[in-house]
């Protein structure tokens, strides 16, 4: 069906409000002839209307849901600025390959949103409609955010820029772990782990998602523990080391608390679960950005809507969001590790993190041009079932500026926790020292890893305990577009 052709139905004049109930299309929510302004807000959202509901209505009613409109005429409508303040959706493509489901372009005027709220944009553009009774399932694909309302938000306190210089470390990926086991453990074999993994060659170690104040450990106990392990790591590797410490917890009021006492014993970062809410990691960013703090964020909880490819936000939704909201890190996926990541969809992560312009790629599921302002860079994090084995992968798909963290690929080595953290160490500069020697350390990793392995045992070591693991599943989120080839000029 070419959806695309259907004429504007908007009913105009008096008959426009007259009592009653009138489809969203005829209430002006189908404008096929609008273009939209620069100053627009745009979403793409994959609409999968219920069978027999007509695919333009499906998207009016989103673009209506998501603005002015309620389910029959009201005429207060008049007492507006209506035709102004009405989203209006442009455009409907069907998805390639997918029978039932349409890509829908809706604009909505910047006046709709108040400035600097990732919560008020929310609730407009997720708020009611993906319960929407004639829609089957609503998926927020993409969204072009205008220069004028990104410069309404402030951004990640610190960007990659100014981590690198405080940190002093240049030219290569940092390198992190979460403390494992993940719960249980006590203050003060806890902060063993960090020492142990800070000192054997990381950069950075992490508190995982759910650590906050539990019987076995509270937090306070956790704090001190762990900077006691920073500063003897610090002092004994002559580099500046940090743990992010989670200051996640029921009130704003804790996290102030917990966030305040890592700053008293000099941490460098602390870190916040996105289950927070948009509004406690918009505070937890001003408090970041006035303490010159970086601020860490975990995306705990994004894959119960971000999965799917049919039903919810996607994740570079999210990473838009994030960036503007403000943080400094951000999990954007791994690729070749234990949690979903298609190659190019991650890709497309990532760059929305990391670009100063985004420009519009399909086979990267990036559909608009995104002008990002100035806004500071948002440093991805990869982790997530990755070992040492992969690090001419981890490089080739994520790049340069990436905190590489592993976990189980630290704390889980044969020969202890330094062991595990000197190996990830000495592969990851054995790849960056081939990289920048020009070689193809793509196509040549392993030898490159086995050549470094001669003369260190505990990167031997892990590459033999971990040589086989991999994690090759077909992923859930990839794009719809595929890249085709383009014929020489
Ligand atoms: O605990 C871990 C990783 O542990 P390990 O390194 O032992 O696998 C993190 O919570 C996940 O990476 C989160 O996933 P994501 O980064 O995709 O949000
Ligand atoms: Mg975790």
């Amino acid at each position: 069906m070419n959806v695309q052709n259907e004429k504007s139905m908007t009913v105009r004049g008096k008959d426009r409000y007259k009592s009653g109930v009138m489809s969203y299309k005829k209430m002006g929510y189908w404008e096929p002839d609008y273009t939209p302004k620069d100053t627009d807000v745009i979403c793409l959202f994959r609409v999968t209307p219920q069978d027999g509901v007509d695919p333009i209505e499906a998207s009016a009613a989103v673009a209506g849901e998501s603005s002015t409109a309620t389910w029959t005429v009201v005429w207060t409508d008049r007492l507006t600025a209506a035709e102004k303040y009405r989203a209006k959706c442009y455009r409907v493509d069907p998805v390639p390959g997918a029978e039932g489901q349409y890509f829908a372009y809706i604009a909505y005027d910047l006046d709709l949103f108040e400035p600097g709220s990732i919560s008020n944009l929310t609730a407009s553009v997720i708020g009611n409609v993906f319960g929407f009774k004639p829609l089957k399932a609503l998926r927020l694909e993409d969204m072009r955010l205008p220069v004028a309302y990104v410069k309404t938000f402030k951004g990640p306190p610190t960007g990659i820029v100014v981590e690198r210089e405080r940190l002093d470390k240049f030219g290569r990926p940092l390198l992190g772990a979460t403390v494992k086991p993940k719960l249980g453990l006590s203050g003060r074999n806890y902060g063993r782990v960090v020492y142990e993994a800070l000192k054997g060659g990381l950069d950075f170690t992490k508190d995982d998602e759910n650590i906050n104040s539990q019987p076995f450990m509270h937090w306070r106990e956790r704090f001190l523990y762990c900077m006691e392990a920073v500063n003897r790591a610090q002092a004994a590797t002559g580099e500046i080391k940090g743990s992010y410490l989670n200051v996640t917890a029921a009130t704003m009021e804790d996290m102030y608390e917990r966030a305040e006492f890592a700053k008293e014993l000099g941490s460098v970062v602390v870190m916040i679960d996105l289950v927070i809410g948009y509004t406690a990691i918009q505070s937890m960013s001003n408090w970041a950005r006035k303490n010159d703090m970086i601020l860490h964020l975990h995306r705990a909880g994004h894959s119960t809507y971000t999965r799917q490819r049919s039903h919810g936000v996607s994740f570079r939704v999210i990473s838009k969001w994030m960036r503007l909201a403000g943080v400094d890190h951000i999990h954007a996926g791994t690729v070749v590790g234990k949690l979903e990541g298609d190659p190019l969809t991650t890709r497309g992560f990532y760059d929305i993190c990391r670009e100063e312009y985004n420009p519009a790629q399909l086979e990267h599921g990036i559909f608009f041009d995104q002008n990002w302002a100035s806004l500071n860079k948002v440093m991805p994090v990869a982790s997530g079932g990755i070992h040492a084995g992969q690090m001419h992968q981890l490089i080739q798909h994520l790049g340069e500026d990436v905190v590489l963290q592993f976990g189980g690929g630290t704390i889980g080595h044969p020969m202890g926790i330094q062991a595990g953290a000197t190996a990830n160490r000495v592969a990851l500069e054995a790849m960056i020292l081939a990289r920048n020697e020009g070689r193809d350390y793509v196509s040549e990793g392993p030898e490159i890893l086995a050549k470094a392995a001669a003369s260190c045992t505990p990167l031997k070591q892990a590459l033999e305990v971990w040589k086989d693991v991999t994690f090759d599943y077909a992923s859930t989120d990839a794009p719809d577009y595929v890249p085709t080839a383009v014929p020489a000029a």
